[in-house]
């Protein structure tokens, strides 16, 4: 499998604090990649990095073959078309409906009718597995769930290689958390794509991911499988889960 991101030696500093110093990574196409690591590790800030919302000090990333440091204005633009985020908060627009909401960026990076939008929204409505009748309501009537639903099929829209979540499942209630993890393995695997998320939940991790990256003193410490992970001898990762990861695995 080739690699659809790569980072290499990443230095981050704001102001006197290095967040990030000699951290790299690889991101296989195809793959669910989760980053987890203790609060403030900056797995944010590399997420950001990675969607050009914030630059290194120095070292490089490489996204679906672009070198984010010397990417001209063109080719970041086609770029951003090629993937989709949902940030923690959905982000949704208040005074929008929730087809309006998905529209979005069809109306304003594409000419398509509106016909041809309309159908484009009712068939993400249904792949995120919200219902058709939902379209018509703000997001002020959605419930938690729902809005993570509303906020994926958006970054679906423009039919993205690459997904990017940040906290995807923060603030749900544990049923609505697996079925939003079956939700992006289902659509991975019907829609080939790679997925990068940035978690807390243990759970989750187990129930969805292929590669997990633990970023900790400023560099990723552990990056692999979850297998791999359980006969790891890291003092940080065994403090870090604080629990028996064997039986987290088998957890229902
Ligand atoms: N724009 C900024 N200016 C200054 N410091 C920042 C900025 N963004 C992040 N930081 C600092 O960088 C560090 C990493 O932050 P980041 O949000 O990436 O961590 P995180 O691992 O995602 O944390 P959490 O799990 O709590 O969300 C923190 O110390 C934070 O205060």
């Amino acid at each position: 499998m080739s690699n659809i991101i790569e980072v290499r030696d990443l230095r981050t500093v704001f102001d006197e604090r290095v967040v990030h110093d000699g951290l790299s990574l690889n991101i296989k196409k195809g793959e669910i990649y989760a980053i987890m690591g203790p609060s403030g590790a900056g797995k944010t800030t590399l997420l950001r990095e990675m969607l050009m919302l914030q630059e290194p000090q120095s070292g490089s990333i490489r996204v679906l073959g672009y070198d984010l440091k010397n990417i001209q204005y063109k080719e970041a633009q086609k770029l951003r078309q090629m993937w989709g985020v949902l940030f923690q908060s959905a982000a949704l627009f208040s005074s929008l409906t929730l087809k309006e909401n998905i529209a979005l960026p069809l109306v304003e990076y594409t000419d398509l009718s509106d016909a041809m939008i309309d159908e484009i929204v009712d068939f993400k409505i249904s792949i995120v597995g919200l219902k058709q009748g939902d379209g018509a309501l703000y997001p002020s009537q959605l419930s938690g769930g729902m809005k993570k639903k509303a906020g994926l099929a958006r970054a679906l829209v423009m039919d993205p290689e690459l997904l990017f979540l940040d906290e995807p499942t923060s603030g749900l209630d544990p049923i609505s958390v697996k079925e939003f993890d079956a939700l992006i393995v289902k659509l991975r695997d019907t829609l080939k794509l790679s997925v990068v998320m940035v978690s807390h939940d243990l759970q989750s991790v187990y129930d969805t991911i292929d590669t997990l990256a633990i970023i900790d003193d400023k560099k990723i410490v552990y990056e692999g499988s979850l297998e791999n992970l359980s006969g790891s001898n890291s003092d940080f990762i065994s403090r870090f889960f604080n629990m028996d990861i064997n039986k987290v695995g088998f957890h229902e």
